[in-house]
C-alpha cells in the first residue's frame, strides 16, 4: 500500500527553492533511508510529511487521501505520523512525564498513560530512568527518551532526523536496534535522514538519496566536492589533483558540490574503441569492485576520484570488464548537477 505520494512538491524558503521532488512514492510497512549532503533537503522533506510544515507548493496523498493542510485535519495527521527531532526537547520535569506528553494532550486517563509510557521507556531500555529529571540526561538518552514519546502515541510512521548523529556509540546501538524493533512490528513505517552509509545499509530497506533538493536516485551516492573554473570554450570542475570534468550548468567560478548521476557514466574495456558515448573526453580508471545485485551488476571505479555506476547483467558480460580491470570512462556532462558551496 502507498504510504506517501508527492506530486511537484516544492519549499521555498526566503526565494529560494530548497525542495523540488516531481514524484515520489513511499510504500506503507516499510524503512526509507534519506541521505544527501548538508543542505539537500532532508529536514525539509521530513517537515513536510511529519505535516508540521506545508510545502509551498504541490500535492501530497496520505494513506491515499489528499492532504489539504488546515489546522483541523492536520491534528489528526500528526497523531498517525510522528518526528523524533535530531535535537528533542524535553520538558524540566520526569522523563516519565515527558513520556506521557503526547497521551496527555489526547485526553488519555492517567493510569492506562502511565502503562504506555513505561512499556515504551522499555523499549528503549530507560525504563529505571522514569523518575529521572529529563533535562539533565545526556544526548544519546535524550534521543531514547524522545523515541519512547514518539512510540508510546502508537503512530503508524516514524520519522527520525538523524536520529544518532550527535549520540555515542553505545547509544547509536542501542538506537539502531530501537529503530529495528520498530519496523519488526509489521505495521509501522520508519523513514529516517542519515549521513552515514552504513546505517542506512542496516536500517532501510529502501534509500532515498537527496541533492539539491531534487531526488536524484542512487546517483546522490556519487556526491563530490570540487572547483569550477571557466575556460574560453566549456567550463569545467576540477576534483582532486588530477581530474576535470565538464559541467553544463551554468554556476560562477568556485567551489561546489556535484552529483554525477550513474546512467551518465559509460565504462569501456581498454580495448575498445567503437561507440563511445557523451564526449571525447575520456578518463582512465581501474575497477575495484563489481557487486550483482538483482539483475544488475554495480561497479566501483577509480578514475582519481570514486565514481559508482550500474550495468545490466548481459552489458557486463559482454563487456568482459573484470575487478582490476584498467578501462576508460566516459561521462556525460549532462548528468552532472552542481551546486555551490
Ligand atoms: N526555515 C528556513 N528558512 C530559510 N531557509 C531554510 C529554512 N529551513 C531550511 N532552510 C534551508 O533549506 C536548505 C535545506 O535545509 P535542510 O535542513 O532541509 O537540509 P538537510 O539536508 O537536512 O541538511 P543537514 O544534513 O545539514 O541537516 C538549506 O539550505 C537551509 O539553509
Amino acid at each position: 500500500m502507498t504510504l506517501f505520494s508527492l506530486t511537484g512538491v516544492r519549499q521555498v524558503f526566503e526565494g529560494r527553492t530548497v525542495l523540488d521532488i516531481e514524484h515520489l512514492e513511499l510504500s506503507a510497512a516499510s524503512s526509507y533511508s534519506l541521505q544527501g549532503p548538508n543542505g539537500s533537503g532532508k529536514s525539509t522533506l521530513l517537515n513536510i510529511l511529519a505535516f508540521l510544515e506545508p510545502p509551498t507548493a504541490g500535492e501530497i496523498r496520505f494513506q491515499g487521501r489528499v492532504v489539504d493542510w488546515r489546522e483541523k485535519t492536520l491534528h489528526l495527521l500528526r497523531r498517525k505520523v510522528v518526528l523524533v527531532d535530531q535535537h528533542p526537547i524535553m520538558f524540566s520535569t520526569t522523563v516519565i512525564k515527558n513520556v506521557e506528553y503526547g497521551l496527555r494532550m489526547r485526553g488519555i486517563p492517567s493510569r492506562k498513560r502511565r502503562a504506555a509510557a513505561e512499556a515504551a521507556l522499555e523499549r528503549v531500555g530507560l525504563h529505571a530512568f522514569a523518575d529521572r529529571q529529563a533535562h539533565r540526561l545526556s544526548g544519546g538518552e535524550t534521543q531514547r527518551v524522545a523515541i519512547a514519546r514518539a512510540l508510546a502515541c502508537e503512530p503508524d510512521v516514524m520519522l527520525f532526523d538523524e536520529p544518532t548523529a550527535s549520540v555515542d556509540v553505545e547509544n547509536q546501538a542501542l538506537i539502531e536496534a530501537v529503530i529495528q524493533d520498530i519496523r519488526r512490528q509489521q505495521r509501522v513505517s520508519v523513514i529516517f535522514a542519515t549521513h552515514k552509509r552504513l546505517e542506512a545499509a542496516r536500517l532501510a530497506e529502501r534509500r532515498i538519496f537527496l541533492f539539491a533538493g531534487k531526488v536524484t536516485g542512487p546517483g546522490g551516492e556519487n556526491v563530490l566536492s570540487g572547483i569550477i573554473a571557466h575556460r574560453p570554450d566549456r567550463s569545467v570542475c576540477t576534483l582532486g589533483p588530477t581530474v576535470e570534468l565538464e559541467v553544463r550548468q551554468r554556476l560562477p567560478s568556485g567551489p561546489v558540490r556535484i552529483a554525477v548521476k550513474p546512467e551518465g557514466i559509460r565504462v569501456y574495456s581498454a580495448a575498445e574503441r567503437q561507440n563511445v558515448a557523451f564526449t571525447s573526453v575520456l578518463h582512465s580508471g581501474r575497477v575495484l569492485q563489481m557487486t550483482l545485485e538483482g539483475d544488475a551488476v554495480k561497479l566501483h571505479v577509480d578514475i582519481g576520484i570514486p565514481l559508482k555506476t550500474v550495468l545490466s547483467r548481459d552489458e557486463a558480460v559482454d563487456s568482459g570488464i573484470m575487478v582490476g580491470d584498467t578501462v576508460r570512462v566516459a561521462i556525460d556532462p549532462d548528468a552532472i548537477q552542481a551546486v555551490q558551496g
